[in-house]
């Protein structure tokens, strides 16, 4: 809870924030990014008034349409839901690169080889902390324990499968609610050999997989491809770290913004938090989802809420442990009831948005999309809808619709 209270601390909206040299390269950046906001928030001040000023006056629609025309910038803020981080905010800014913009280049893909590569010791330093037991994984247990991972030879990719391979520690991975064994172990386990190749290059689903903690600010510039043709709008993307120590970045942010993607791993309510073992990952995202919705500069904002890792989700229901779902009846088994507690999360979510959106923002869009971040299909269709709900959203606030 420090970290909310730090963030609930004075006026976070204000327009005024001052960067220090010394408050470190991460302000630095977000100083930057706000600096470079401002200046094209100043040159587009004319669209920002339109719009807000936009009820049908014959001369606001008109000057809207010649906007339109030139193609003015949505801004959105891809944001978690989950303090912990891990949610899927990088993994859907990896897809906007692969979907929207030019992908990975080889030196890009293979600047992801090292991530990959302490993944997998990540993993085995978890599971074998647990057992302890195993001398092989002593061994590996202190390269995971060590800041610099070395590459993945074959000798070692041997060692780590056997281990993998292992009942104790298959148990102990089966457990992995109560350890941070990492969404990405499974994937990588099952790829050590390839892993392990000399000339490894990461393919697009390894970069997808692969686990780094964002810290600071990442943006990206984008206009979604639609199925013939471009849409009309760009959009600038920020993508933020979660977890509880990185959010107070978000805040430099958080002007302008057209629309809060915010990410939920709904997968995640019998986990602990990363950064609090005492706290349970779906109450803190709780909390968290409350507080942005809450904040004065989203008055207007847009909302997309993703709850993401669907894929898990359904082979881990029933819900249980998480005291925000203690209320959660199971009605029936397999499919049927993964649609059923979909939707038991999916009104838990809705409620909340009501309950913390007070009557003077009761016209702002709320969207809920159910996505899997890794598959790129349903990404790719998500965020044609996700165009599309804004676009109709500014026509209609431009008094077009
Ligand atoms: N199975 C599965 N894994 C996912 C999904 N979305 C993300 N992941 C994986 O979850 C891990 C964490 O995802 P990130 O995108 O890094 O999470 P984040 O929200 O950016 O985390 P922070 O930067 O710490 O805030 C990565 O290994 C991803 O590959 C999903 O929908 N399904
Ligand atoms: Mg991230």
């Amino acid at each position: 809870m420090r970290s909310i209270a730090i963030l609930r601390m004075g006026s976070l909206c204000s327009r005024n924030r001052h960067y220090h040299e010394n408050d470190g390269p991460e302000n630095a950046q977000a100083a930057e990014i706000e600096r470079r906001i401002a200046q094209e928030t100043k040159a587009e001040k004319h669209i920002q008034k339109l719009l807000l000023l936009g009820i049908c006056t014959q001369h606001t629609r008109v000057c809207t349409r010649f906007l339109f025309f030139f193609n003015f910038f949505f801004v959105l803020f891809l944001f978690s839901l989950q303090g912990a981080g891990e949610s899927g905010k990088s993994t859907i800014f990896k897809q906007i690169k692969l979907l929207f913009q030019t992908g990975f280049d080889e030196s890009e893909l293979k600047s992801y080889a090292p991530v990959i590569h302490a993944n997998v010791y990540q993993t085995i330093k978890v599971c074998n902390n647990e057992k302890g037991v195993l001398v092989i994984g002593e061994k590996l247990s202190e390269i995971g324990g060590r800041l610099d991972y070395p590459r993945l030879t074959k000798e070692l990719a041997q060692e780590i499968e056997t281990l993998w391979r292992d009942p104790a520690i298959q148990e102990t991975c089966s457990r992995g609610n109560e350890l941070q064994v990492p969404d990405c172990a499974y994937y990588f386990m099952e790829n050590l050999q390839r892993l392990s190749d000399a000339n490894y290059v990461p393919t697009k689903d390894d970069v997808l997989n692969a686990r780094v903690r964002t810290t600071g600010v990442v943006e990206i510039q984008f206009s979604p491809v639609g199925e013939n043709k471009k849409s009309g709008e760009v959009y600038r993307l920020f993508d933020v770290g979660g977890q509880r120590n990185e959010r107070r970045k978000w805040i430099h942010l958080f002007e302008g913004v057209t629309a809060v993607i915010f990410c939920a791993a709904i997968n995640e309510y019998d986990q602990m938090l990363f950064e609090d073992e005492n706290k349970n990952r779906m109450m803190e995202t709780k909390e968290l989802f409350d507080w942005v919705l809450k904040q004065p500069c989203f008055e207007k904002t847009s909302f997309m809420l993703f709850l993401n890792k669907f894929d898990i989700f359904e082979k881990k229901v029933p819900l249980n442990v998480c005291e925000w779902f203690k209320d959660y009846q199971p009605v029936s088994s397999g499919k049927q009831e993964v649609e059923h507690a979909y939707e038991f999360v999916k009104k838990k979510f809705e409620e909340l948005y009501y309950q913390s959106t007070g009557p003077d923002r009761v016209d702002r869009v709320f969207k809920i999309y159910r996505t899997t971040a890794l598959d790129q299909k349903l990404v790719k269709k998500t965020f044609k809808l996700v165009d599309e709900t804004l676009r109709r959203r500014n026509l209609f606030e431009a008094g077009l619709l």
